[in-house]
C-alpha cells in the first residue's frame, strides 16, 4: 500500500525545462544501464539503490541563511527570527521527472564552528553541494572555499554538482533602491558591519562571487529567501 501523499504539482516535470540539459535525466540516455532503465520504466527505482534518492548538502557560515533557503524551497515559508541549526537537520522533497519518482534529500548543516564536527559527518555521499554566503558579508564569501574543501573531502569531486549561492539579495537590492541612509538596525536587525556601503561595493561583491564560482566550477545564484526570488 502506498501511504505517501501525491507529489506536489510543481514538482512534477513532464518535460525538462529549457534550462535543463537532457543529460540531467540520466535514465533517458541510450546507453544507460538496462537494469536501471527497466526499473525506471516499471517504477521500481527503489530496487536500484542510490538512484532513487539524491542527497544535497547545504553548507556555509553561520546565519548566512541556509535554513531559510531550504524552508523557502520546501515549505514556501520565511522566518525572520534566527534559530541556529544544532548539528544537522534535513528535509525530503519528492519529485517526478519524466514519469520517474525521485526524492531530494536536503541536509541543512550548522554554520557554527562548535557544531562543525557533528555536521561534517553527514557530508558523505552527496550528489550536490550548495555553498551559501551572505551577499552583504564579504567574509562569508571568503570562507566558501574552506567550506567547499571540507565538503569535498568526503565526496567525489569529479561527480558532485556544485552551486554557489549568494543569499539575502533583498537587503542589497533595498540598499540599491533606497540608499544606505534609510537602512538601519530597526529595519534589518541582523545587518552586520560588513554590509556594502555603496551600490558600487555591491557590484564588486557580485563580481568577486562570480569569480569564486568560476574557480570552483560552480553554478552561481543570487537569491532572497525573504522575497522568494
Ligand atoms: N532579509 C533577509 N534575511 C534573511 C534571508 N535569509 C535568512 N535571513 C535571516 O538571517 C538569519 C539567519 O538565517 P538562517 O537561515 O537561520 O541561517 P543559517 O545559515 O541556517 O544559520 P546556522 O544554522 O547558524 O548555520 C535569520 O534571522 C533569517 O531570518 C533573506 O533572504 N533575507
Amino acid at each position: 500500500m502506498n501511504i505517501l501523499a501525491p507529489v506536489r504539482r510543481d514538482r512534477v516535470l513532464a518535460e525538462l525545462p529549457q534550462c535543463l540539459r537532457k543529460e540531467a535525466a540520466l535514465h533517458v540516455l541510450k546507453d544507460f544501464h538496462p537494469r536501471v532503465t527497466c526499473a525506471c520504466q516499471e517504477h521500481r527505482t527503489g530496487t536500484v539503490g542510490r538512484f532513487k534518492i539524491s542527497k544535497v548538502i547545504v553548507v556555509g557560515d553561520l546565519s548566512v541563511g541556509k535554513t531559510c533557503l531550504i524552508n523557502r524551497f520546501c515549505k514556501d515559508t520565511f522566518d525572520k527570527n534566527y534559530k541556529a541549526t544544532i548539528g544537522v537537520d534535513f528535509e525530503m522533497e519528492r519529485f517526478e521527472v519524466l514519469g520517474i519518482p525521485f526524492s531530494l534529500q536536503l541536509w541543512d548543516t550548522a554554520g557554527q564552528e562548535r557544531f562543525k564536527c557533528i555536521a561534517s559527518t553527514y557530508y558523505r555521499g552527496a550528489q550536490a553541494i550548495i555553498i551559501v554566503f551572505n551577499l552583504n558579508d564579504v567574509a562569508s564569501l571568503e570562507h566558501t572555499k574552506q567550506w567547499l574543501a571540507d565538503a569535498l573531502r568526503e565526496n567525489d569531486p569529479s561527480s558532485v554538482l556544485l552551486f554557489l549561492v549568494g543569499s539575502k539579495k533583498d537587503l542589497s537590492v533595498s540598499m540599491l533602491v533606497w540608499g544606505t541612509s534609510q537602512l538601519g538596525e530597526e529595519t534589518f536587525p541582523h545587518l552586520t558591519l560588513t554590509f556594502p556601503k555603496t551600490p558600487a561595493q555591491y557590484v564588486l561583491m557580485e563580481r568577486d562571487a562570480l569569480k569564486v564560482a568560476q574557480e570552483m566550477k560552480a553554478e552561481y545564484w543570487a537569491v532572497s529567501s525573504l522575497t522568494g526570488e
